[in-house]
């Protein structure tokens, strides 16, 4: 049953933010898989990637997602949810995948802005090799791709919404 809507891309890239209005638009639950491990694991997601290191990190995210169970939810995933191949097969059978994308220039700005957020870097990787490693695995994933290059909020949840009805 494809009913929910999930929201992969990089971090910064607006799946929390897009994803709630969405929700309101919609008349859905909004699930933020971020906000789900932080309740589970009792710890704040920089404290977890401290403590467990990224693989640590990714092996308690990639089981909290496979076990997301949503009906008519849009759900915020975290960024790195897409080295997780469980969570991502779990995903394409509970809904419909949706990749916001925007440019390496516009996501560093972005991120230059939101601070003090877990991003998960191998050793010596910076952001555009992450932006790099990363793009092929959300394309992979992706049923639809929503480009948000120079788009506010309002008008990135339009042009998904149209996207949808595709
Ligand atoms: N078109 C747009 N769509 C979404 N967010 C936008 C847009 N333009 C600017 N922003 C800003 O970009 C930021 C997106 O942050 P948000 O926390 O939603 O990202 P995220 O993808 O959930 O990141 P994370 O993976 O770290 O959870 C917000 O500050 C938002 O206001
Ligand atoms: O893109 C990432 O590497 C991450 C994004 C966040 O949403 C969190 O899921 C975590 O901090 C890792
Ligand atoms: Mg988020």
């Amino acid at each position: 049953m494809k009913e929910n809507i999930i929201l992969i891309g990089m971090p910064g890239v607006g799946k929390s933010t897009i994803g709630v209005v969405l929700a309101k638009v919609l008349g859905y639950q909004f699930i933020d898989t971020d906000l789900v491990i932080q309740e589970k694991e009792g710890k704040l997601l920089h404290e977890i990637i401290a403590e467990a290191g990224t693989d640590g990190f990714l092996e308690i995210e990639g089981r909290i997602n496979s076990q997301i169970t949503a009906t008519h939810a849009i759900i915020a995933t975290g960024g790195s949810v897409v080295y997780e191949q469980n969570a991502m097969e779990h995903f394409k059978e509970i809904g419909k995948i949706v990749y916001l994308h925007v440019s390496y220039p516009i996501l560093e700005q972005r991120l230059s802005d939101i601070k003090g957020r877990g991003v998960v870097l191998k050793d010596g990787q910076d952001l555009k090799a992450l932006y790099e490693e990363r793009t092929p695995l959300y394309e992979k994933y992706a049923d639809i791709i929503v480009e948000e290059e120079h788009m506010g909020v309002e008008d990135t949840v339009e042009a998904l919404i149209e996207q949808l009805k595709d």
